[in-house]
This record gives C-alpha cells, structure tokens and sequence, in this order.
C-alpha cells in the first residue's frame, strides 16, 4: 500500500537525525555559531540570511524569528533574510542570478555583521559569491550546508553540515531543527536590555 512510502519518509528523517545526534561536535559548532550571533547583536551588528527555494524558506524563517518572536517576549533582533523580490528580479536580470544575494550584501553588509548562509549542496554560485562579498566587508559567515560540504566547507568561518547524500529535503529538516536550537540559545542569552539601539 501506498502508505508505505509515505511512512519511509519519516524512517529515512530519523535515520538522518540519528546520525546527526551522535555526534556531540555538532552541537559544539551550533553553540559556536551562537556565541557568534549573540555577540554581533550585542555590538549592534546584524545577521543577514539567504539560500534558495526551500533553503530561502529556511533564510526567511531564521530571520523572522529573530526580529520579530520566537518564543518569548522581547526587543526585536536585527536579522533580515535576502528575500526581496523586486531586489532579486532587478539583480538577476540586469546582472544575473548568481549576484542576487551578493549584490545585496555589497549594499547593506557592514564589517561584523553575520552572513547565514544556507545551501545543502554547499555549492550554489549564488551563495558562494555572496560568502565571498560577505568576506570582502569584513563580515563573518556561518554556513549550513549538507553533504560533503562542497566549496562552502572552504568558505565559512564556521560550517554547520548535515552529512547527508541522499535528497537534500532530509538534509532541510535537520536544518530548521538547527535553526530553532540556535534561536533557543540566542534567545537565552540576551536579555532585553542587552541589545544596543
Ligand atoms: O526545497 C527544495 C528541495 O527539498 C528545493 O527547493 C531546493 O531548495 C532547491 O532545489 C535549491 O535550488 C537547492 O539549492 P542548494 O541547497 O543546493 O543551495
Ligand atoms: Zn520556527
């Protein structure tokens, strides 16, 4: 019965979670990136997040949960996704579609921001550029990525990867799993009054 493959979905994510749960150096990387975060936003710095299709969904929900709410009650965070669709059309046709992101980090990055950079095949051009613009102004860049990583790997200060080969939808849902578990941290560690105006 069809079924089946449905129920395979959900035994393949939890194959994949497993793995990725028996490794403690995971968590460490995820608690760095935190560290990270929480200290741009303390120094009045922003995180700026992008990835494409699903991994777009993803950028737009890790930002949104910064600036407007997770799950408590506090001052807004400033963290904006790459998501701007007249910015994304304009810069894709007159410049092409591997600038999209990194156009956009050439106008609004500012050294000691952060780029959050999702792409599970670690190769997306328009990611990788947007790293290397990101680099440029002096940002730093954590990068969630799947697989072996890809040029990403070289690219990121800090590299959160789901090792996964297989479709890269088991690869996302470790990712917005990654996502929540660091806007839990970010959240715990600064108090409201914390954040600089
Ligand atoms: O959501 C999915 C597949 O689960 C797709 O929309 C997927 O995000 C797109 O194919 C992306 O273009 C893949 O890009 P990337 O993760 O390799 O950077
Ligand atoms: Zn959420």
């Amino acid at each position: 019965m069809d079924y089946k493959g449905i129920k395979n979905h959900f035994t393949q994510a939890n194959s994949v979670l497993k793995t990725f749960l028996s490794d403690d150096e995971n968590f460490k990387t995820i608690e760095k990136a935190g560290h990270l975060i929480v200290g741009a936003l303390l120094n009045g710095n922003k995180v700026i997040s992008c990835g494409n299709g699903g991994s777009m969904c993803d950028a737009m929900h890790f930002a949104e949960e910064l600036s407007g709410r997770y799950r408590e009650d506090r001052r807004a965070m400033a963290a904006i996704a790459i998501s701007d669709v007249s910015h994304i059309t304009c810069t894709a046709n007159d410049y092409g579609f591997d600038r999209v992101f990194s156009r956009f980090v050439e106008g609004l990055g500012n050294k000691n921001d952060v780029l959050f950079a999702i792409s599970t095949s670690g190769n997306s051009a328009n990611i990788l550029n947007a790293i290397k613009a990101a680099k440029q102004k002096g940002m730093k860049v954590i990068g969630l990525t799947g697989k072996d990583g890809g040029e990403m790997k070289n690219l990121c200060d800090i590299e959160i990867r789901v090792s996964h080969t297989g479709y890269s939808d088991r690869i996302k849902e470790v990712h917005i799993k990654i996502i929540h578990s660091l806007i839990d941290f970010i959240e715990n560690k600064i108090s409201p009054a914390d954040i600089i105006d």
